[in-house]
């Protein structure tokens, strides 16, 4: 979510009358778009900004964390982020706990971003995975 949000200009918002956003004149009916991308990889708000590091988040309260903004903030900040953090980390376990995963080449993963709303990865991660017998007990 920091290093490859979903949506990386998150959604574009348009002026409806002059404002003043960040020092920033802003006219009325401008379009203003936010680089969630950059964002989350600023180095004057994330120490080594390039490397994945979740325990970064560890303890960290909501207001500890500038500059994450996945969902966007403020008045028109996503309403579903709690159906969607959620969601993935059901989507996540329930993948690792169902299925046995193997990669199918020993490269390691490229992580270098595609073109697309929803930056998907430049070379595909082929894996092949098996079902767990588990699967039957928690789906049954
Ligand atoms: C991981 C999942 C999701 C991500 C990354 C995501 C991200 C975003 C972002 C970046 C925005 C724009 C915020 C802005 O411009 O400041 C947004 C808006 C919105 N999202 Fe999500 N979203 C997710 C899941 C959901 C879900 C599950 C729902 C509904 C069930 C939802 C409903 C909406 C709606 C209605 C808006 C428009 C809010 C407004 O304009 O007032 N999103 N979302």
């Amino acid at each position: 979510m920091r290093l490859h949000p979903p949506a990386t200009m998150l959604v574009p918002h348009l002026s409806s009358e002059d404002c003043i956003v960040g020092g920033f004149d802003v006219p009325r009916n401008t379009m203003l778009m936010v680089n969630a991308w950059a964002i989350h990889r600023d180095p004057d708000l994330w120490a080594d900004p390039t490397s994945f590091k979740p325990e970064r988040f560890e303890n960290a309260k909501q207001a500890d964390v500038r500059g994450f903004l996945p969902f966007g903030m403020g008045r028109r900040a996503c309403p579903g982020s709690g159906l969607g953090l959620r969601t993935m980390g059901l989507t996540l376990g329930s993948l690792i706990q169902c299925f046995d995963w193997k990669r199918i080449d020993k490269e390691e993963i490229n992580m270098v971003e595609g073109r697309g709303t929803l930056v998907p990865m430049a070379i595909p991660l082929e894996v092949q995975c098996k079902v767990r017998p588990i699967i039957n007990k928690i789906f049954a």
